[in-house]
């Protein structure tokens, strides 16, 4: 068996994707966020204060014959970004790109911090991570592709994210024609709950790859690539009007400069992000200054290749093989 998704881009800034998932008996289908970067289905819910949920498309578990409360059990979750959200849990059928798993728990949010309140084209997050990254107390439950992987055809799944267009999410099956690329596979290291890697080397523009290596991980859930100083600083010293910008809380430049493309080896490959994909978006409607799709993790303390990289590639997540695979698209 196998799945297929679309996914799309929420924003002109391809800031997160959104693919529909339907959840419940009759369905009930919301939008929702895939995250490789975390390891909890949670949703908007019946049980979310009306005035976080306003605007919000909601789960509500009373209405599906399916669904079953998870009695004495409570998730919390904080990201990354300092976003959170908890609440309480339920089981109920959930169905992504035709591929069923009958018994998935369905954390429903009776909390949201201010970023998901005020991103309303989102319902919540599907997490895609390690099940060790679970959250739900006192016992964790397993991910979607965690309790569809035995019953796929393959247990793996791809990424095609891409920019202001259509992209899939795929389930038990590598389509090889999204690539242009070979495949190039390296171990991921799932102990902290995300898909753990290390990439051999970099370059800026199309100069050859230096063997300096970056251990990160491969993250959906996350707008931008996020990497060392020295490496963000390596990057912008060839983008002549880039600059810091305290209140944008990043490097910033003239949107009409042309920017160098960014490469990183992994498994035996190349990938090329163009310089058009590391220009992410005016700061403002209308204003010509653009933010870096690039940016330094010292805040965050881990590397982090989110979706400007992932754009960059066709991700194959190999669950059964602990590896990642890589090809330019
Ligand atoms: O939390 C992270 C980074 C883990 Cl180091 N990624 N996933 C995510 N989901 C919502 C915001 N960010």
């Amino acid at each position: 068996q196998t799945g297929s998704a679309n996914t799309n881009p929420s924003d002109s800034a391809d800031d997160e994707y959104i693919t529909s998932v339907s959840i419940g008996t009759p369905a009930q289908v919301l939008p929702l966020d895939f995250d490789t970067g975390s390891s909890d289905l949670w949703v908007f819910s019946s049980e979310t204060p009306k005035s976080s949920a306003s605007g919000h498309v909601t789960y509500s578990p009373s209405k599906s014959s399916t669904a079953k409360k998870l009695s004495g059990s409570t998730w919390s979750i904080e990201y990354g970004d300092k976003s959170s959200s908890s609440g309480d849990v339920y089981t109920d059928i959930v169905t992504i790109g035709g591929f069923s798993v009958k018994t998935q728990a369905v954390e429903s949010a009776t909390k949201v911090s201010t970023q998901f309140v005020q991103d309303t084209v989102i319902s919540g997050l599907v997490g895609l991570g390690f099940d060790v990254g679970n959250q739900v107390s006192p016992r964790p439950q397993k991910t979607w592709f965690s309790n569809a992987a035995s019953s796929l055809a393959e247990p793996l799944f791809t990424a095609d994210l891409r920019h202001q267009e259509t992209g899939s999410y795929n389930f038990g099956f590598i389509d090889t024609s999204l690539a242009k690329g070979t495949i190039g596979y390296t171990p991921a290291d799932g102990s902290e709950g995300y898909w753990g890697f290390t990439a051999t080397g970099y370059s800026v523009g199309g100069a050859k790859l230096n063997r300096n290596s970056i251990t990160g991980i491969a993250d959906t859930g996350t707008t931008l690539l996020l990497l060392p100083d020295n490496i963000v600083d390596a990057y912008y010293n060839n983008v002549e009007s880039a600059e810091y910008d305290d209140s944008q809380e990043g490097v910033v430049f003239d949107c009409s400069e042309d920017l160098p493309s960014f490469s990183f080896g992994v498994g035996g490959q190349t990938i090329t992000i163009s310089g058009d994909l590391l220009n992410l978006t005016p700061i403002e409607e209308g204003s010509s200054t653009c933010f870096g799709g690039l940016q330094s993790s010292a805040d965050i303390g881990i590397n982090i290749f989110g979706d400007v990289a992932l754009k960059a590639a066709l991700v194959v997540f190999d669950l059964g093989n602990e590896r990642l695979g890589w090809a330019q698209k």
